[in-house]
């Protein structure tokens, strides 16, 4: 894929506290890529730095391979043809939806114009709503217009921030995935920022999980969840616990349900002294890895039940004291105190060094 932005090695301080260290990543043309952290990780520090509304004291961002920004190099905002979707939606309050859309359109001829604006309408499906005003849409049609304002003069990028933290959980679900078609039909290259996971799990073909300034995993949602590359990301992204593993080989880990076999655990790499036999290490069992088995002989004590519709996550106790999160399917309804079988059944295995943080 044909390389659209490139961000090596910026670094952004607000005075003296540095804010963004030494990021980068690369971004193909027509992929959705998503900054994905705890609040005030960075995230939208460097989306404004993409946008060219911070400077960047050292490194550097390419557009199309052009430098935009470096601490020599500010284009200027406006022409750097970045679009961008923004928390409160930001609309013109006395223009009507179809002037909203139009707004950046002004170079365009009457024809042209009016033609962009239908087909905008038709894609985020607000084609009856042309007439209306603002204030007489709900908040995900607010953010709809705000999406094909921002699309319709064809940027080069798209960033959008936090685009959903105003819309209530249901609603924010179903809109991720229409914004994701709507970008996919529009061909779009998109960056998005947020702190729910969800939300990136749904929009982005690539995400990158951010902690104080810096980027930690750059990755597929699938490889984030399964393949976390250190403890940062393993806490940050989904459930799981860490329940001590003795290394038996490079590749084999025993821990109290059994013994799991398979990826080399990241920070046990061949190279690593740890993955010697016979060391200890934590290993991240995720609620998916324990599967409630009746017939087997490992039993666990029911502490806590959470619900979730399709699922219930229950907290187990396991026969040696620890505790371990399960996935059940909900018609597997068992009341706290209860034993139930478990079994292990992990794909992954993943495995830290106690001596890491
Ligand atoms: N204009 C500013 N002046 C000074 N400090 C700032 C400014 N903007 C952000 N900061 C600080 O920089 C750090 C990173 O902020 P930023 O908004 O980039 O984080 P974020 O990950 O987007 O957080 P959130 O999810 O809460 O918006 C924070 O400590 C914040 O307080």
């Amino acid at each position: 894929m044909e390389t659209l932005l490139e961000l090596r090695y910026i670094r952004h301080a607000y005075g003296q506290q540095r804010v963004v260290n030494d990021l980068s990543f690369t971004l193909g043309k027509g992929a959705i890529g998503c900054l994905l952290g705890p609040s005030g990780c960075g995230k939208t520090t460097v989306l404004r730095c993409i946008a060219g509304f911070e400077p960047v004291s050292a490194g550097e961002i390419l557009l199309n391979g052009a430098v935009i920004s470096s601490s020599s190099v500010m284009i200027p905002p406006e022409r750097r043809h970045i679009g961008m979707v923004f928390q409160d939606y930001a609309l013109f309050p006395h223009l009507s939806v179809t002037d909203n859309i139009g707004f950046g359109l002004h170079s365009m001829q009457k024809d042209e114009r009016s033609a962009r604006i239908a087909e905008m309408l038709q894609t985020v499906g607000l084609a009856d709503s042309a007439k209306k005003y603002p204030h007489q849409l709900s908040g995900g049609q607010q953010q709809r217009v705000a999406l094909a304002r921002a699309l319709a003069p064809r940027p080069e990028l798209l960033l959008l921030d936090e685009p959903f933290s105003n819309l209530d959980v249901s609603l924010r679900g179903r809109l991720s995935l229409e914004v994701r078609d709507i970008l996919k039909s529009q061909n779009a290259t998109a960056i998005l920022v947020t702190h729910d996971q969800d939300e990136a799990f749904a929009i982005a073909d690539e995400i990158g999980v951010m902690h104080h300034g810096e980027i930690q995993q750059w990755d597929t949602a699938y490889n984030l969840y399964h393949k976390p590359a250190n403890r940062f990301v393993a806490n940050f992204i989904g459930e799981g616990v860490f329940l001590p593993g003795k290394m038996l080989d490079q590749q084999q880990v025993e821990i109290e349900l059994g013994t799991l076999a398979g990826d080399i655990p990241h920070q046990c790499a061949p190279d690593c002294q740890l993955c010697q036999k016979g060391n200890t290490v934590d290993v991240l069992i995720r609620p998916d890895d324990i599967v409630h088995d009746d017939a087997s002989p490992v039993q666990a004590k029911v502490m806590q039940k959470a619900f979730r519709g399709a699922d219930i996550l229950y907290t187990l106790q396991l026969p040696g004291g620890s505790t371990a999160l399960s996935l059940v399917p909900s018609h597997h309804n068992h009341a706290i105190g209860e034993k139930i079988g478990i079994r292990l059944e992990a794909e992954h295995v993943v495995a830290f060094s106690q001596a890491v943080p």
